[in-house]
């Protein structure tokens, strides 16, 4: 790819890593910038994901975002991150432009998607909230703290904590909830403003500064009464633009400023280095609030893309190639995307109080109608050999039928049957041993749901099945290929 080609201005905005190589062009010395006397090289190679150059916000999205997104959806942590040099259409890609509907941004179409996809699943009930962090200076902002009556909270009262079964989480940060596209997008554009409104009172530029929306997405079954509910994080991140100090001269606040982007963006590139690492047990996560407040955003169980935004001018080659690093090692970073499930404690002693019904009607009911022997209690050992020696004398011919006492035993019987006509096929013979039968009838289920195939390969033909019929129940000699016949 002629990335450094002076005559475009953008080359394209977006790298995106994972496998794949990446390769800047072969032997373009005159293209070589005059302060990297440094290095000798002239062509360099990374191994990303993909490079996409002059694509359209849609092709990024579609390419790069939605299967992240979708991911959410379905329970797992996504995050999408935006890495680059001042200028090089970090804030572009992640929010896009406010000029022209075609070039929304990834945040604004992932809310799209999000709402899109749920309408479409009506099987499951969602709720959804948003949040919206700024880290400027190590210190955490709410963007959207105005949106609630309650006092706000000085930036200090905001802290970045973990606790079990709810992971790394912004003590203070206000959640809101949303249920419409237009919704979230109204809380997106307050968070914008407040962002804008905020660097100015303070005085402060405002893309000096770390931003991660976040969308809370849960979702319950409706068609299942469980006790497991999914929930999931989907972070967009617009990272702070990395800048060479020396490079613009910069002194006073803007000084200051950079140096707190570039400790935090060290601060991040130790953490990923530490991640792709295997044999490195420690993350230094709680280094910065960027990478403390990302924690179970990088690796771990998340999907995790980084888009890689450069310049492709000659004069940016220094902080293009510090940006192809950091991807590059981003690559090395193994997650383990899962789904985050969760039981509801209170639908468990919702459902646990419903068992408890339910078997107090059907005992009513069994005494009704004269059943008291009927168990609902999984079987002992004692019965389990007795159901055994029913089955082995049934099939001998020496028992007429087996009385049908509950489903348990039902099942139990089933598993017996299956085990007769394995151990008739492979040779063996009966009897089946004991040990057998007892992981026979804890495999009943895998009896039960038998693929299709296999059910109709075991299927005697029509002209067996009659001839099945017309023999005597009793004192044939036991043929397990009709075995089925009779289920
Ligand atoms: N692909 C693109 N097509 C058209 N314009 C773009 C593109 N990428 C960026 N721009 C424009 O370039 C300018 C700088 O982009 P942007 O603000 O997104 O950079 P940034 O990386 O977020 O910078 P900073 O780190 O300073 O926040 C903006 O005016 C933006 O609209």
């Amino acid at each position: 790819y002629p990335i450094y080609n002076n005559t475009l201005m953008y080359i394209h905005k977006c790298v995106l890593v994972k496998f794949s190589h990446f390769i800047i062009p072969n032997g373009k010395r005159d293209l070589k910038p005059q302060d990297s006397r440094k290095s000798q090289l002239s062509s360099w190679s990374f191994q990303l994901a993909g490079i996409l150059q002059d694509v359209s916000q849609e092709e990024l999205y579609a390419r790069v975002c939605r299967r992240v997104v979708l991911g959410a959806l379905d329970g797992y942590n996504g995050t999408l991150m935006c890495f680059g040099q001042t200028g090089a259409g970090k804030t572009y890609t992640m929010t896009g432009s406010t000029e022209s509907y075609k070039q929304r941004g990834i945040i604004p179409r992932a809310l799209q998607e999000v709402f899109q996809e749920m309408a479409k699943r009506t099987d499951y009930a969602f709720s959804v909230h948003l949040s919206y962090l700024e880290i400027y200076n190590e210190i955490l902002v709410d963007l959207l703290s105005s949106l609630q009556d309650l006092p706000q909270l000085s930036p200090r009262g905001m802290v970045v904590v973990e606790e079990p079964g709810r992971g790394v989480f912004i003590r203070g940060l206000s959640l809101h909830p949303v249920h419409s596209e237009e919704e979230a997008l109204n809380l997106l554009f307050e968070g914008e403003m407040n962002r804008i409104i905020g660097s100015h009172a303070l005085n402060r530029n405002s893309s000096r500064s770390h931003c991660i929306f976040t969308v809370h997405i849960e979702s319950r079954s409706r068609t299942l009464s469980v006790a497991k509910y999914v929930t999931s994080k989907l972070n967009l991140v617009d990272l702070a633009g990395s800048e060479r100090l020396g490079k613009t001269g910069s002194e006073g606040q803007m000084f200051k400023e950079a140096m707190y982007i570039n400790k935090s963006l060290s601060f991040l590139e130790q953490a990923i280095l530490a991640l792709a690492d295997r044999r490195r047990d420690h993350v230094p996560f709680r280094q910065s609030k960027l990478t403390h407040a990302l924690k179970d955003s990088l690796g771990g169980n998340c999907n995790t893309v980084l888009v890689a935004n450069i310049y492709g001018e000659a004069a940016q080659i220094e902080e293009t190639l510090s940006t192809l690093r950091f991807a590059s090692r981003m690559m090395c970073v193994r997650t383990n995307p899962a789904v985050n499930e969760h039981m509801d404690p209170a639908q468990i002693k919702k459902l646990q109080k419903d068992v408890h019904m339910l078997k107090e009607e059907l005992s009513f009911y069994n005494t009704l109608v004269n059943r008291p022997r009927v168990m609902y209690e999984p079987l002992s050992e004692a019965q389990l050999a007795e159901i055994h020696s029913q089955v082995q004398r049934y099939l001998k011919g020496s028992l007429e039928e087996i009385s049908i006492i509950s489903i348990r035993q039902v099942q139990a019987v089933f598993a017996q049957f299956k085990l007769a006509v394995q151990s008739k096929r492979q040779g063996e013979g009966s009897p089946v041993s004991k040990k057998r039968l007892e992981s026979a009838s804890k495999s009943k289920l895998n009896f039960v749901q038998m693929p299709e195939r296999e059910q109709e390969s075991q299927e005697p033909d029509t002209e067996s099945q009659d001839t099945q019929e017309s023999q005597p129940p009793g004192n044939e000699p036991f043929n397990p290929e009709y075995v089925y016949c009779i289920i």
